[in-house]
């Protein structure tokens, strides 16, 4: 593919992450540093189904490295998910003249991206941009570092609350089917109990590890649970099954919702999204295709599209082992 490589298109898609600025902006630059043409589509396959497309230059992504969204805007798009819908993103691909698509996503955006490919034979590279970290084959995505951050200083400030009135939190975070925001971010603000989709700890045993921790002389306590918990209760019935099953806490529930998702990228996503962005375009010249471009042990490295949507090995055994050693 390399002699005849000109024009590249870029879009994010799914769930907006900080740092997808910082992955286009590498993608433009990249372009510009070799030569070719870069295409930026709005909305995402929302945007490439109405043609929503502009060409891109260096100067067009100044400003961007340290802005939280996308300013190529981010959809979830239904019309995506038709055949027709893909057909006319497609024929929108071939009428612009663009050789390749760089999809910076989720597990979502992978799975269209590569109906784009098998279906049409079109050469598509998946750059891993979601807060929820749940993406095969890389150990981090974009987005995911800055809303630890986020979560944790949240956290902090609900501690101060807790404590102050001897009080049980339940704090929700994000991940429909990851556990990762939860785990990391409740070890890194010292939750007593971290509730994930990946392990359904059982209700009694929470309760009876809640009442463990307060005859050790706890006089507050910090619950983290991810938005897919599998505790079959949502967190404000678990928040009153804890209230009527322990003593001596006043329960108060907090949601964090989607201020996990914006603000400012950390140094540690803006470099990966920078590296991550640069080695797509580096990806498409060495003709590369239907590949992801990830990071594993701090290196580049790519795998096939369909291998990033298998099931990936979260390791979160020894995590959930210091979580529970922690906070004893
Ligand atoms: N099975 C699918 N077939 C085609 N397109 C899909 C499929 N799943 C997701 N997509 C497209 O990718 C978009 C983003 O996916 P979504 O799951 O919302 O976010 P993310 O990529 O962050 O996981 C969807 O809105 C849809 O347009
Ligand atoms: O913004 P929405 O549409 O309510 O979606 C919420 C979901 O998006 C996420 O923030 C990110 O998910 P994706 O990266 O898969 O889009 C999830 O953690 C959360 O469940
Ligand atoms: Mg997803």
């Amino acid at each position: 593919m390399t002699e005849k490589l000109k024009n590249i298109a870029v879009l994010t898609s799914g769930g907006d992450a900080p740092g997808m600025n910082a992955a286009i902006r590498a993608v433009v630059r990249a372009c510009s540093f070799y030569d070719l043409n870069c295409f930026g589509v709005y909305k995402g396959y929302e945007g490439l189904i109405n043609n929503e497309m502009e060409p891109l230059n260096a100067r067009s992504v100044r400003n961007i490295i340290n802005k939280g969204g996308t300013f190529l805007k981010s959809a979830r798009s239904k019309a995506f998910m038709t055949s027709e819908g893909r057909k006319k993103a497609h024929g929108n691909l071939i009428a612009n003249q663009i050789d390749a698509l760089i999809v910076i996503g989720g597990d979502g955006s992978f799975t269209g991206a590569l109906k784009l490919s098998e279906e049409f034979d079109f050469p598509v590279i998946g750059i891993p941009g979601t807060i929820d970290n749940d993406i095969n084959g890389t150990d981090y995505t974009i987005g995911y570092d800055t809303a630890l951050n986020t979560v944790v200083e949240a956290i902090d400030k609900i501690r101060d609350t807790a404590s102050s009135h001897n009080r049980l939190f339940l704090i929700e975070v994000m991940g429909r089917d990851a556990g990762d925001i939860a785990l990391n971010a409740g070890i890194g603000a010292g939750a007593e109990e971290i509730l994930i989709p990946e392990e359904d700890m059982g209700i009694d045993r929470l309760i009876d590890s809640l009442k463990k921790s307060k005859k050790t002389g706890k006089t507050s306590s910090i619950i983290v649970v991810a938005e897919g918990d599998k505790s079959g209760k949502n967190i404000f019935e678990l928040g009153e099954h804890v209230e009527q099953h322990l003593d001596g806490y006043e329960v108060r529930v907090s949601v964090l919702g989607h201020i996990q998702r914006g603000g400012a990228p950390s140094c540690y996503d803006r470099v990966l999204a920078s590296k991550l962005g640069v080695g797509a375009v580096e990806a498409l010249l060495e003709g590369k295709r239907d590949i992801m471009i990830g990071i594993v042990h701090k290196d580049v490295t790519s795998i096939p599209l369909k291998q990033a949507l298998e099931k990936r090995d979260h390791q979160h055994d020894r995590l959930i082992k210091v979580a529970d050693i922690t906070s004893v």
